[in-house]
């Protein structure tokens, strides 16, 4: 199969249990909840989305042939010695696009495999480590994983519920954007309040980095 990918790059992990290990980001064009066009947001399922997934014309994207060929592109952005490679498949939805062949040729480069997704898709077998964060007004077909991350506010979501779900790490993370300081306030609030919850900031955007 091939591959729709907006960007490659190398950076620390922004988020989540995984905050502060360098990883490659592997962002693929396209998502099943926004177009991504700033015309449509208002009347997208997701409308908070911080991110331009538009296209295959970002650093180090493209379209890629095969499972191969991506994989390569993925271990030549990996400019620190070989051991614990880890790549972070995000988007846009990743899962509209990761198969099987994918994921065992990032095996076969030695990666530790992340993937960031919005759950309404299931998860192929294989991925080592899985965040799902849901959005509220979409289906949630993946419920289990390693870490489930909620964007708060989302108040159509029932925190309840998502923390009884199957996953390792439960993390309440803050809406960027205009009232970015009251969702953080909110979330660690929420988190005071019922410590299954832990607060994951987005520490590339406090440092200026990718
Ligand atoms: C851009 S999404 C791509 C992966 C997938 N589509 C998803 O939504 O999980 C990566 C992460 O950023 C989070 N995110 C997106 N917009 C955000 C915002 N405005 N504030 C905080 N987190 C945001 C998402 O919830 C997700 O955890
Ligand atoms: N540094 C950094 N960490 C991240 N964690 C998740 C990200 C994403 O956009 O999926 C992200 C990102 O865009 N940058
Ligand atoms: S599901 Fe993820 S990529 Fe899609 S619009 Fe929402 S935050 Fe952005
Ligand atoms: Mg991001």
């Amino acid at each position: 199969m091939a591959y729709s990918v907006k960007e490659i790059f190398y950076t620390l992990q922004g988020e989540g249990m995984n905050a502060g290990r360098p990883a490659v980001f592997c962002r693929f064009a396209g998502c099943n909840l926004w177009s991504g066009r700033e015309a449509d947001r208002a009347g997208a399922v997701c409308r908070f989305c911080d991110t331009d997934f538009v296209g295959t014309d970002g650093g180090g994207g493209g379209r890629f042939a095969d499972a191969a060929s991506l994989a390569g592109a993925v271990a030549r952005a990996w400019t620190a010695d070989a051991a614990r490679r880890l790549v972070v498949l995000t988007g846009g939805e990743p899962l509209l696009q990761v198969d099987p062949a994918l994921i065992e040729a990032l095996h076969a480069q030695g990666f530790f495999i992340a993937v960031e997704t919005n759950g309404t898709v299931a998860a192929p077998a294989g991925i080592d480590w899985l965040c799902v964060s849901p959005k509220q007004g979409a289906p949630l077909v993946q419920r289990e994983g390693q870490e489930i991350k909620v964007v708060v506010p989302q108040p159509g979501l029932d925190l309840d519920a998502l923390a009884a779900l199957g996953f390792e790490h439960r993390l309440l993370q803050p809406m960027d954007g205009p009232s970015r300081a009251a969702n953080a306030r909110l979330a660690v609030a929420l988190c005071l309040r019922d410590p299954r919850w832990r607060l994951s900031v987005q520490t590339h955007k406090a440092l200026g980095i990718r």
